[in-house]
């Protein structure tokens, strides 16, 4: 895929009323429709509310953000059709089964009945939830309950999507999966920008991250050039080295 602009965040900062501080202060950041894009940084680095920001979740207190497809800008109905969300918290019905869930969701986004029998039959397969496809998500294991999650967050295809820690909480298999899947769908075209505190994870996953610190990027390019501009080895090496050792809480 050619190098072309996928979201354009433009000097975007965020206030809480009940906050005396900014959350975010003057983000901007260019994320290619080529990239897997990590947002990294310790607790509380704003992380959680950029990416909901750029979801349309709520309004950035000023700045810009721009969406991008085939090198035009999209507009506010184009975007939620073409943005997909997987939040950290769990965003499924618990008395439904993962069949009935994916029914639900694929409605809101009037997906064709058709359309929407075979993408779920073909997302509960990939992500090995076809033998409890009938049970209710409430039984679930935490790592199946994660991929529901990202089930449902893709049900409409997305061109865009957005993970907020999509393997907290689950073992190696659940974690290899999510993450095989995800890299299998960007091969293909999709965007990602996700968040993550698994340092070798995101190192494997992202080709593009931005270090956030007290609201603001104190980093970001391609994973390979930061390594070397700062001498260190690892992800989590140029982490320890750009956020410091002292706690965040
Ligand atoms: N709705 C809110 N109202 C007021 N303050 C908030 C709200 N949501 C988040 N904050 C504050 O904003 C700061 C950034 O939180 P955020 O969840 O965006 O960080 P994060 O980088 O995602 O953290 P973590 O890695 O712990 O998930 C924190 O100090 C948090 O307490």
């Amino acid at each position: 895929m050619k190098t072309l602009p996928g979201i354009e965040i433009l000097h975007v900062s965020q206030k809480y009323k009940s906050s005396r501080d900014n959350t975010l202060t003057d983000i901007s950041l260019t994320i290619n429709r080529s990239d897997v894009f990590g947002l990294l940084g310790p607790n509380g680095a704003g992380k959680t509310t950029l990416i909901s920001i750029l979801c349309g979740i709520i309004p950035p207190s000023s700045g810009e953000i721009g969406f991008y497809l085939d090198g035009r800008i999209l507009s506010e109905s184009e975007r939620k059709r073409v943005i997909g969300f997987v939040p950290q918290e769990y965003a499924f019905y618990e008395e439904l089964s993962p069949r009935q869930n994916l029914d639900y969701f694929g409605a809101m986004y009037n997906l064709p009945k058709g359309q929407l029998e075979i993408r779920r039959e073909e997302l509960l397969e990939t992500l090995g939830l076809l033998k409890s496809a009938d049970k209710k998500v409430s039984t679930f294991s935490g790592g199946m309950k994660r991929r529901v999650n990202l089930a449902i967050g893709i049900i409409h295809q997305p061109g865009i999507l957005f993970l907020d820690e999509p393997t907290v909480g689950v073992d190696v298999q659940s974690k290899n999966a999510i993450i095989r899947y995800l890299q299998e769908i960007n091969r293909q075209g999709t965007t990602i920008v996700y968040t993550s505190h698994h340092m070798s994870e995101a190192e494997e996953f992202c080709n593009r991250i931005a270090l956030i610190d007290h609201g603001r990027v104190i980093s970001e390019g391609y994973l390979v050039d930061l390594k070397t501009e700062n001498n260190v080895l690892d992800l989590q090496s140029l982490f320890i080295k750009l956020t410091g050792e002292e706690y965040r809480d």
